[in-house]
């Protein structure tokens, strides 16, 4: 049996539709696909979890469809599971992590593709805990945190006139680098320290701090052109204080990979990284924002299974 979580409203929409056309494939009901369509923010998780707890001995994966802000709170759902495989079926409107996966196939070549020929990879993500866990607990990201103006772009995209507003447009694809523009204008260096495999680094203040599992980031930017999803450290790219002017420059050079050529900024490797601050710091995880004081991010040590085209 596969269970198929749905977001609806994923890629302005693109996930329903493509949902239809997968319940009609034969092989949907051949192999016994049962679906739950989420209805608010935090529903994946709790279906993910609930549904590999009842069925994880029959379950042959979990199949996700929709963005990788659904991707991300399934991943999470199944934290204490992590044997069950997960299908992703990307239909948002930023895919970074079907492009850090190397995914070629799409809709329902790749539904076919996951249940007539699955092939298991043991993929290791990142662990972060924030404000030593007393609030969140230990949790996982696929694509990346980052504090700073990562977080402020975030928050700036996830407001909901705004989201509305690229709907309406079809422009959800310039989603990040439409926020990315908005907020250039108010970008402010943040203070820090920053640990990389427990060694205190010396530097103390930077637009953003960004820690990565693979490349791409905002819907296709190669942020972080060395990272690779299978590498056994985490890519952390510090963008040092820098005019508004060279910031723009830099996020118009991310599209060739060329910002890593910039002097202000710096590409390490590490597996465990440690960032805190006096004063609240904006972060986003996988797409999701919110601010934290000090946050603790490791290479996972458990993998997640994950299927591949
Ligand atoms: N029925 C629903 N109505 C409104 N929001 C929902 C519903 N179900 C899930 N959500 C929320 O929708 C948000 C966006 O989902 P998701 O990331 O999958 O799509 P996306 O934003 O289009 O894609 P991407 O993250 O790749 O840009 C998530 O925060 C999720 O929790």
């Amino acid at each position: 049996m596969y269970i198929m979580i749905v977001n609806p409203v994923a890629g302005n929409g693109k996930a329903m539709s493509l949902f239809r056309r997968i319940q009609k494939e034969p092989l949907y009901k051949k192999e016994n696909c049962r679906s739950f369509l989420t209805e608010e923010t935090g529903h994946a998780e709790r279906l993910a979890l609930q549904v590999t707890k009842i069925h994880h001995e029959s379950l042959k994966g979990i199949i996700v469809l929709g963005g990788d802000g659904t991707l991300h709170e399934v991943v999470n759902g199944i934290i204490n599971y992590s044997e069950t495989p997960v299908c992703f079926i990307p239909a948002g409107s930023g895919n970074d992590f079907a492009r850090g996966m190397s995914l070629k196939k799409r809709g329902l070549k790749l539904f076919r593709s996951y249940v007539r020929n699955p092939k298991k990879s043991k993929v290791y993500l990142a662990n972060y805990s924030l404000n030593n866990r007393k609030k969140h607990g230990r949790r996982t990201f696929m694509n990346s945190i980052g504090f700073g103006l990562d977080g402020v772009v975030v928050a700036a995209a996830n407001q909901q006139k705004y989201r509305s507003w690229t709907k309406r447009l079809h422009i959800t694809k310039l989603t990040y680098p439409l926020a990315l523009l908005r907020s250039i204008s108010k970008a402010q260096p943040i203070q820090f320290e920053l640990s990389l495999d427990g060694k205190q680094m010396n530097i103390h203040k930077a637009m953003m701090v960004t820690i990565t599992n693979h490349p791409y980031y905002g819907g296709g930017m190669k942020i972080a052109p060395k990272a690779n999803i299978n590498s056994k450290g985490l890519s952390i790219l510090v963008v040092k204080p820098i005019s508004k002017k060279k910031l723009l420059a830099m996020f118009i050079s991310v599209f060739f990979g060329l910002h890593t050529k910039m002097k202000e900024v710096e590409e390490w490797k590490a597996s465990s990284v440690h960032i805190s601050s006096g004063q609240p710091l904006p972060f986003q995880v996988d797409g999701q924002n919110g601010s934290c004081c000090d946050c603790s991010i490791k290479k996972a040590e458990t993998s997640t299974t994950f299927y591949l085209d």
